[in-house]
């Protein structure tokens, strides 16, 4: 089965959600055009990292923003991995991860899981306790935050369940591009997945961001790269692919988790 991605690699007006929610909506129409099954947003896409203001900001159960895919996944027939949001819980705020399908409903929504005290995240944000496990168009796949991505043991409890792609929704700063770009291709290679990583471009007042949004196959090829700047970036998927390179060096059957 085959899946056309296309990610949002967009620059994200500090602290404006009404702004950002502008910036979609005009980058969807644009992004249909090419007609692609599932559209990616990079993380806390509505807010960016203003994080001393989140009891204003913050999306209340992220209601917001789930009305606000749900309205484009129905117009355009479309998946969303809707890249995250500031979503303000009775005891907190969650960095969230949205994935609604293309009939609009709600399939999954994962909160992320390690929280990135570089950039001051254990202060204002509470942290998931699910996993990122979702399906579309009964495909199963995992979907990630930032610096979820240097804890390849969550990855795997995501592929070891059966994730044949793995999505990564991201604000990475460019001074660890490096880092960005290996540590997805070996996440791609020792779970024999695609990955396809939606960062944003531009800067906030503490940091200047990467892009160099990512689509990679499972034999750790990098299949679209995009550059620094706002970009939409596609590719088409073969999930065949997954299967193929799993029969050829079985390493899901060759773990000893006896002893690991
Ligand atoms: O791990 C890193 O270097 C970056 C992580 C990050 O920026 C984040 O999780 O928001």
């Amino acid at each position: 089965m085959k899946f056309k991605i296309t990610c949002l690699q967009m620059d994200i007006a500090f602290g404006d959600p009404n702004k950002n929610y502008e910036t979609a909506e005009k980058l969807i129409e644009e992004a249909m055009r090419e007609i692609p099954d599932i559209i990616v947003l990079p993380e806390l896409w509505t807010t960016g990292y203003d994080l001393t203001r989140l009891d204003s900001i913050a999306d209340k159960a992220a209601a917001k923003t789930i009305g606000f895919l749900k309205n484009a996944a129905k117009k355009y027939k479309v998946h969303f991995v809707g890249g995250s949001v500031a979503n303000q819980g009775e005891n907190g705020v969650k960095n969230t991860l949205l994935i609604i399908n293309n009939n609009g409903q709600l399939v999954h929504s994962y909160s992320k899981l390690h929280l990135f005290k570089l950039m001051d995240e254990h202060l204002y944000l509470e942290a998931g306790n699910e996993k990122g496990l979702f399906q579309l168009d009964n495909r199963t796949f995992g979907g990630v935050i930032c610096y979820d991505i240097r804890f390849p043991e969550w990855i795997r409890a995501h592929t070891s369940e059966g994730a044949e792609a793995l999505f990564v929704v991201a604000e990475w700063p460019a001074p660890r591009l490096s880092h960005w770009k290996s540590l997805l291709i070996a996440r791609a290679i020792e779970n024999q997945c695609f990955v396809i990583a939606c960062n944003r471009s531009g800067h906030d007042p503490n940091n200047e961001f990467a892009g160099h949004s990512m689509i990679i196959d499972p034999w750790g090829e990098v299949i679209a790269e995009a550059g620094a700047n706002k970009e939409l970036l596609s590719a088409v998927i073969d999930l065949t692919l997954v299967k193929d390179i799993r029969k050829q060096i079985p390493i899901f059957e060759d773990r000893r988790p006896d002893l690991y």
